[in-house]
């Protein structure tokens, strides 16, 4: 039996173990009763009958399939009747398959609902009707031999009144228009193996009671969808349609990559005709954040979309002979740099380098460079060269001198081409020469032009795909001066700025023309530059030459490789995948502008859903980024923010704990759900190993199913896993490369936690040497708000001053 969390009024309805509002007469309980026995009925009728079509079309295409050539003739005269009967058969064959198709996928759905085949309802009247209607609402539609809805799937214009209104006067969009009229009851189920565990009525928001005990639960290691408790503010996130780009500002835990990804199912169903899930994309932090949310979509009955990370797009764009580091290496660099001033450079660099102010300065290299500056790589054998650098700067630089950067790739390239062909065409001959005058027979004159072609074609294959792949450009070396000369591309970037404010002040704005020529090539960033933000001179030419030194050990930087890609797009034009419809981005406040011009350019026909708390943006190179900042990147799309203030993930104690890490932050509301308050243990070093595992042993104790241990870094980490596992049995460790988690107890790099949950949580280093700057703010905000039911930090030593006053053990 389900008890639900704070019932006050229920009652153990007439024996049977059920909890219902107190004002569910017996005969309304009864009649419940009778709806859910009839609906598992009609369900497990239609169950039988897709069996049946299933077994039966089954054995007809294994029929079809077995008398498929018996239809073909010998008969020449025949010849096209025959034709004609095969293309029949096959094309029924092919039908027969999908229409198969179809019944399984309908089978598994009914299967995995019909116990739980719906968790709502409300009565409708519509205006100047008298009837009302009464809409029961699930995860799929159900309807019976006559068509009859005897369940609304979730999605459906009419449910969205469930999420929105209390009982009273209320309205929905459907593609008609606007239908108004009164809801005259909100009613919640529990049924869980396709029987009526609890039933009640509910007020404003989704059931409290019902939301409490979804709460109540353990942390999974996948996601749980959260369809029959979506909250009204999180409901205009998923059904918002007219915005062009839809940003999710909201606290930790506020639900909104839940919201996201019920979003996602609820477009796939709306734009079934036109959307499917291959046109939809999840940008993610890591494989393992891919894998947490994976199951969402199918357990929702849609397909899933396609999960990457903008690292593994990196990584298959950027033209670099050279290492690209990653978020997390850089995390680990800049926690731990090799002395505080290497650290202090690092960290301002990496800020820089996230900003608009920087896209500036990268413009305006960029438009240095339809002058001068980009470095050539001559095409040739191993033994010849064929087209030289100097050729191929005069073609791009005299020859398409007019044209801009991409087409001027594209032409040159296409010219290189032509100029192989030619070349070619002369080479086998030459090489032909050279083999007739070979003293020793090597073949006849035809084997001789044969064996020329293959040679010759050997190397303009070769030349060809290096045109292609635009290698024909040293593209390190055009970071490299990027780099050698950043003052000289700052100052420009100032001066732009400043012709462009001017400019866009005046009188003449229809010039079109001029305008391009003063806000760079990019167009996005010129007006924001920021003469305050933008380092001193002497400090920018340090940040050059030390970005200049990294790149000389094999590196690009994580906070350089986005500006690497940008100079490059901008360069040989922007790549564009036009089929995605919508791209979803979550911690979207880990994201630097660059990249956001990137993505914005990268899928130029599709819609954006953007979910980030700007609270928890851990990485230096990001805390520039602002909701305001996301918005400028996409600036010819329609674009809201809605902010999302309530947090459901941990109890009202730790919840109040963690916001009171953020003195500036964004108020957050919890929801409240009692639980223990976080405790600060300060141990010594000696005690403190044996401690952890006795509140592992406590936590495990009292029910919490996955349990993390949270060390600042990578290295202590290993530290605390290699020290504990010794007397642990089960203890697990994450690392970047960690692609699944299962239920159970992990070491975790602080960082690496980031978007995911656990019952209890351990953080193992919360003092003063760890959690001591003004920086480290957001990181302890972040994993203070992993935690549902219960937090301990440790501390030796000195607690972390970031900390706000708790139980101290
Ligand atoms: N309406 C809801 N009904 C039930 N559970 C909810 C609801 N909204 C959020 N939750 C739960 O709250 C927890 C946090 O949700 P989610 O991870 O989506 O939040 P988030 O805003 O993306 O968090 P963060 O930014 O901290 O990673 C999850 O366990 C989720 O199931």
């Amino acid at each position: 039996m389900v008890v639900l969390g704070q019932v006050n009024i229920e009652r153990q309805a007439r024996g049977r173990g059920c909890s219902v509002s107190d004002h569910i007469t017996a005969l309304e309980y009864e009649h419940e009763e009778r709806k859910l026995t009839h609906i598992v009925q009609v369900m497990d009728k239609q169950m039988n009958s897709l069996r049946a079509t299933i077994g039966d079309q089954q054995q007809e295409i294994v029929e079809m399939k077995r008398h498929f050539w018996d239809e073909v003739s010998v008969d020449k005269e025949q010849l096209f009747e025959t034709y004609v009967s095969i293309m029949q058969q096959a094309k029924d064959l092919a039908n027969y398959e999908r229409v198969q198709d179809h019944a399984r996928r309908l089978l598994t759905k009914l299967d995995k609902h019909i116990g739980s085949p719906y968790f709502g309802r409300i009565d409708f009247r519509e205006e100047y009707e008298v009837d009302k209607l009464p809409v029961t609402i699930g995860l799929m539609s159900v309807t019976d031999e006559n068509g009859e809805h005897l369940v609304y799937d979730w999605r459906t214009p009419i449910a969205s009144l469930f999420y929105d209104y209390a009982p009273g006067p209320v309205q929905y969009r459907t593609p008609m228009g606007v239908i108004t009229g009164e809801m005259t009851l909100k009613r919640q189920y529990l049924i869980r193996n396709s029987k009526l565990e609890a039933v009640f009525d509910t007020g404003i928001q989704i059931g409290d009671d019902m939301l409490q005990d979804m709460l109540k639960r353990s942390a999974d290691t996948k996601m749980k969808t959260i369809v029959s408790t979506i909250q009204r503010e999180q409901n205009a996130i998923i059904r918002d349609d007219a915005h062009e780009v839809l940003i999710v500002q909201g606290a930790a835990g506020s639900g909104k990559t839940s919201a996201a990804m019920q979003r996602i199912a609820y477009l796939l169903y709306k734009y079934r005709e036109s959307m499917h899930s291959e046109q939809v994309v999840l940008f993610s932090p890591n494989d393992l954040f891919n894998d947490y949310v994976s199951n969402i979509l199918p357990e929702l009955g849609e397909s899933n979309m396609t999960q990457t990370t903008f690292q593994q797009y990196m990584d298959y764009r950027l033209r670099t002979t050279r290492q690209i580091e990653d978020v997390y290496d850089q995390a680990e660099r800049l926690m731990n740099p090799a002395s505080e001033a290497v650290g202090q450079l690092e960290r301002a660099s990496a800020r820089w380098k996230a900003s608009e102010s920087f896209m500036a300065v990268a413009d305006a290299f960029v438009t240095s460079l339809m002058d001068e500056g980009i470095a050539f790589e001559s095409l040739g054998t191993p033994k010849r060269t064929i087209i030289t650098e100097e050729m191929l700067r005069e073609h791009f630089y005299v020859t398409l001198a007019d044209w801009s950067l991409p087409a001027r790739m594209d032409k040159t390239r296409e010219w290189i081409k032509s100029y192989l062909k030619e070349w070619a065409a002369k080479e086998v001959k030459r090489v032909y020469q050279r083999f007739l005058k070979q003293p020793n027979y090597i073949g006849s004159e035809e084997e001789m032009m044969q064996m020329s072609k293959k040679h010759v074609s050997k190397w303009v294959r070769e030349m060809r795909r290096k045109a292609h792949t635009y290698s024909f450009i040293k593209w390190d070396a055009i970071y490299e001066q990027f780099n050698a000369h950043l003052p000289r591309w700052c100052e420009i970037a100032l001066a732009s700025s400043s012709a462009a404010s001017a400019y866009n002040g005046s009188e003449q704005t229809n010039d079109s023309e001029e305008k391009v020529s003063v806000s760079g090539l990019a167009g996005y960033a010129a007006t924001q530059v920021d003469p305050d933000a933008m380092p001193n001179a002497s400090m920018v030419a340090t940040m050059g030459e030390h970005t200049l030194a990294r790149m000389n050990d094999g590196m690009i930087p994580y906070e350089d490789a986005s500006v690497f890609l940008y100079i490059m797009e901008s360069i040989e034009g922007f790549n564009t995948f036009n089929h995605i419809r919508q791209v979803v981005i979550d911690e979207a406040q880990d994201y630097s502008a660059f990249q956001y011009a990137l993505l914005s350019r990268l899928f130029p026909r599709s819609k954006f859903t953007i979910l980030g708390d700007w609270n928890q943006a851990i990485y230096e190179s990001n805390r520039v980024g602002r909701v305001e900042m996301v918005q400028r990147m996409f600036p010819e799309r329609k674009s809201t923010v809605i902010r999302l203030k309530k947090s459901y993930r941990s109890t009202k104690p730790i919840s109040e704990f963690a916001h009171a890490i953020l003195p500036d932050g964004e108020p957050a509301e919890p929801f409240n759900r009692e639980g223990k308050p976080p405790v600060v243990h300060v141990v010594t070093e000696t005690t403190r190993p044996q401690l952890v595992l006795e509140r592992l042993q406590q936590l495990q104790d009292a029910g919490c199913q996955s349990i993390a241990i949270l060390a600042k870094n990578e290295a202590s980490s290993a530290q605390v896993y290699q020290m504990l596992s010794q007397k642990m049995d089960g203890l697990r460790r994450v690392t970047k490369h960690t692609q699944q988690f299962s239920v159970g107890t992990w070491v975790i790099p602080s960082y690496l936690a980031k978007g995911l949950e656990f019952d209890g949580v351990i953080i193992w280093d919360a003092d003063q040497e760890h959690y001591g700057h003004e920086r480290d703010r957001k990181l302890l905000y972040t994993v203070c708000t992993r935690a549902l039911h219960e937090l301990h930090l440790y501390a030796v030593g000195q607690p972390s001053p970031l900390l706000p006053a708790a139980d101290v053990n």
